[in-house]
């Protein structure tokens, strides 16, 4: 049995004609913060809705620890939802514990959670205030505190780090990585994709409701195609235009990206850059998770 993973296996969904999944497929692991990433309606909130088990899938099965999620089994799960599911008039102390009760927490334990929360996430000076009068960015923070009040064995969470200040994000990253050092799975979607391949041991890409590609960011980037950087200050635009195999990716300033296709002669464009004059830096590097993203969706409008 696989203990301590959550397994999304095979997924699809439909809403009336929209295909909204087509065998989203991938695991979660002990121990793991997974990235979820992909342009708006890929199908990031519908997948982690079937995980929590409160949308069905037409085919497919979300597991943990091996078996079908149950309503049991749901308790455990600590949920960030896209539209955040508090309750305005209700105090965030409060809100905190009866959230945790209605988790089957008891009533000591459950305040002892909240308070614990509470301090962790700095909101001491708003326990006492109606969610409704709190920031957005709090109220996200209270959010937070409730996906994790009753101590959850997994944690989904749907665009977590949206809208929070950078001390926030800060706090949010520090509390997802402990959770995820204490053994437990950690999913959330993001589209702030620095932050991503900077926080997370693995990385999910999605597109049009399907993984389409899934690893660690060395071994997504390992499978991008080879860049180079040239800053060649003379250079005119155009200037490596009929080298074969080689794309201009950005030119920021003097300096060129360019794309070299398998098998393409990294030589033959440092001769071009110098047929221009000096050439200050000449790199070879692998694209990062932000241009690696942007090639999938651009594939996406073409296809
Ligand atoms: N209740 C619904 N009724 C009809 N279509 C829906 C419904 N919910 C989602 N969809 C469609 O399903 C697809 C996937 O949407 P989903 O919200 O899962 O994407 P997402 O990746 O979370 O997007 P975003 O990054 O914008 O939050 C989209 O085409 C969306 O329009």
């Amino acid at each position: 049995m696989a203990q301590g993973v959550l397994e999304v296996d095979r997924i699809s969904k439909r809403y009336g004609e929209v295909v909204a999944l087509r065998d989203m497929a991938f695991e979660v692991r002990a121990g793991e913060l997974f990235g979820f990433v992909g342009s708006n309606g890929a199908g990031k909130t519908t997948t982690m809705r079937i995980a929590l088990g409160v949308l069905a899938a037409d085919s497919g099965e979300v597991r943990w620890n091996g078996a079908p999620i149950t309503l049991e089994t749901r308790r455990r799960i600590g949920y960030m939802p896209e539209e955040r599911g508090l309750y305005p008039k209700m105090k965030v102390l409060e809100q905190l514990v009866y959230l945790a009760e209605l988790h089957g927490v008891t009533t000591n334990d459950a305040h002892r959670s909240a308070e614990n929360w509470i301090a962790r996430l700095g909101l001491r000076d708003r326990r006492g205030d109606e969610v409704q009068k709190l920031s957005l960015g709090n109220q996200q923070r209270v959010q937070l505190a409730a996906a994790l009040v009753h101590e959850p064995d997994v944690l989904v969470l749907d665009e977590p780090f949206s809208g929070l200040d950078p001390v926030a994000v800060d706090v949010m990253s520090q509390v997802l990585r402990e959770k995820a050092s204490a053994g437990v799975p950690v999913v959330f979607s993001s589209h702030q994709l620095d932050l991503v391949e900077r926080l997370c041991d693995r990385v999910g890409i999605v597109r049009s409701g399907s993984m389409v590609a899934c690893g660690t960011v060395d071994e997504l980037r390992a499978g991008g195609a080879v860049q180079l950087v040239v800053d060649a200050p003379a250079a005119q635009p155009g200037w490596a235009a009929d080298v074969p195999g080689v794309r201009v990716v950005e030119v920021e300033g003097t300096r060129t990206v360019l794309d070299l296709a398998p098998g393409a002669d990294d030589q033959a464009v440092l001769h071009a850059a110098l047929a221009t004059g000096p050439v200050h830096e000449f790199t070879r590097r692998r694209p990062s998770l932000t241009e690696l993203f942007r090639s999938v969706v651009t594939e996406e409008r073409v296809a």
